[in-house]
């Protein structure tokens, strides 16, 4: 059978990355989707935002809501100092299967869980099943309409606490209207829009900051 693109970009990261290097696994699936296929990987332009945004905050405990082909998950991973770990959520098996082999050609395993399930059913786990209290940063890249829910959800979990950032990928596009009404109105949040492109493209798509007040 026909491979998928997924499949396609794994073959690009095997063939141009290496193994150990998570700059040239970034580089790698950057080249692949500029010049070979385009996928939903936030990308080079918006990746430099989100890497100031962790180097910044500098995470212990970090959550990632939809993995793909783990692109978004090395970006993180790169930057989190060994004792610090990434948990990662994943509900496709494909895809979970094809990010588990980029985030090992990184060298990335010891800070990143993927864990392959639905996010409305891992983030009531989090405390019983990780032993986590609370997250530092949480990254929302899964399908749009569950952002809103899925915070919601994190609140309810007493998974956040005050200084949590919350940073949200396609709030232009394709567009997260629910979500960034909420955090840009209520109390609890202070919100800011980094305005970008999306990825390897040049329409407009952005980034927002979302600091969770308690
Ligand atoms: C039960 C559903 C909610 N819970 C979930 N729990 C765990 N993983 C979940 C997930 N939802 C989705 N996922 C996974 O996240 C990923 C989904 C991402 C959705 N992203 C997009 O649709 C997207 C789409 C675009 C896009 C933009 C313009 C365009 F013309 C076409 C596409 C750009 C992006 O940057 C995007 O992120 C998949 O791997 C999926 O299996
Ligand atoms: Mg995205």
């Amino acid at each position: 059978t026909r491979s998928t693109r997924p499949q396609r970009l794994l073959n690009a990261v095997r063939k141009h990355a290496t193994r150990g290097d998570p700059q040239s696994v970034i580089s790698a699936i950057d080249h692949f989707c500029r010049h070979s296929e385009w996928a939903m990987n936030i990308g080079d332009e918006k990746g430099s935002i989100l890497d100031s945004v962790v180097s910044e905050l500098n995470p212990e405990k970090v959550l990632e809501l939809g993995t793909y082909c783990g692109y978004s998950t090395v970006r993180i991973a790169r930057l989190l100092p060994p004792g610090a770990r990434l948990i990662t959520l994943e509900f496709n098996a494909d895809y979970a299967a094809i990010a588990r082999q980029v985030i090992a050609l990184a060298g990335l395993e010891d800070r990143v869980q993927l864990v392959e399930g639905a996010s409305e059913d891992w983030i009531p786990r989090m405390k019983e099943h990780f032993g986590i209290e609370t997250f530092d940063f949480v990254f929302l890249d899964h399908w749009k309409d569950r952002y809103l829910p899925d915070t919601k959800l994190m609140e309810d979990c007493g998974l956040l606490r005050k200084g949590t950032v919350l940073l949200a990928d396609n709030v232009i596009c394709p567009g997260v209207p629910d979500y960034l009404q909420y955090v840009r109105n209520s109390l609890s949040y202070k919100s800011c829009y980094f305005k970008s492109h999306l990825e390897y493209t040049k329409a407009e798509d952005g980034l927002e900051k979302s600091v969770f007040l308690g």
